[in-house]
This record gives C-alpha cells, structure tokens and sequence, in this order.
C-alpha cells in the first residue's frame, strides 16, 4: 500500500484539477450530462420565479446532487466496463444497466422532489 506523503496545497489543488476535468469529460461526452444540465437551469431558474422558500431549495439541492452523482458514477462505471469487457458480455451488460437504472432512480425521485416543491406554487399562480 502506498504510504500517504506530506500534506501539501499543491497536491490537493492538482487532485481538485483531476476531479474538475472529470466533470468537464462528463458533461463534453455524456447526452444525458446535457438533460441533466437543462433540468438543473429548469429547477434554479423555476425556484427563482416562484421565490421558493429557504427549506425548499434545501430540498431542490440535494435532489439536484443526487442525480449529477448518479450519473457521474455511471459514467465512471461505463468506462470501466468497456475496458474490462470492450467485447459484448452478458455480465456487463447486466452491470451497466442496473447502473443506468441507479440514475432513473435518481432522476425519478429528483422529478418528484421537483414536482412536490412547485405544485403548490403552479396552483396557486393559476
Ligand atoms: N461490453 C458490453 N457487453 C454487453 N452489453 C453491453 C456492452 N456495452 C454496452 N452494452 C449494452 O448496450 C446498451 C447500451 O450501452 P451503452 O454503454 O452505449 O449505454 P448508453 O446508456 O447508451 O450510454 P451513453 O448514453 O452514455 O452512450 C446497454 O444495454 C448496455 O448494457
């Protein structure tokens, strides 16, 4: 095992950069990278016209999170795999899409959230 070296700035920006570019290959490669971006403006850019209250956007938040983790562990995983298995495998594609599914959890549960949080404010501006 590696022994862990002397904490520097440095290294920790130099792994921030590492995470960043990540994202970056996430959301350059990823067509569902680009849905989850549009709904993320969608939801920020509805919380500001309703004005929705502090605990509300608490809610939108962390529905938001999960759903670019998810995604950005899928795509992790999908990458992984085809370096694993790059020929066609039943396993593999068993693993991938349990792993798609983890993100259609993430992305039902967020609409729900979402749905939950700005109902009321549809309503009452009808
Ligand atoms: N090496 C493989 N072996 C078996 N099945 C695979 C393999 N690679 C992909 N698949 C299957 O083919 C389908 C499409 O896989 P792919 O990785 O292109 O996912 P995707 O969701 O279309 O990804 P993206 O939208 O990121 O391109 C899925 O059902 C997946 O399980």
């Amino acid at each position: 095992m590696k022994k862990p070296g002397a904490f520097s700035p440095q290294a920790r920006l130099k792994s921030f950069s590492y995470a960043f570019a990540g994202l970056g290959f996430m959301l350059r490669s990823q067509h569902n990278a680009w849905l989850h971006a549009g709904a993320t403006i969608g939801v920020v850019a509805a919380g500001l016209a309703y004005k929705v209250r502090p605990e509300e956007w608490r809610w939108l938040f962390a529905a938001v999170t999960i759903v670019w983790v998810a995604e950005a562990v899928n795509t992790a995983f999908e990458h992984v795999c085809n370096v694993v298995s790059p020929q066609h495998h039943p396993e593999v594609e068993k693993a991938k899409d349990v792993a798609a599914g983890a993100v259609l959890i993430a992305a039902l549960g967020a609409a729900a959230i979402g749905a939950s949080v700005f109902a009321p404010y549809a309503i009452a501006s009808f």
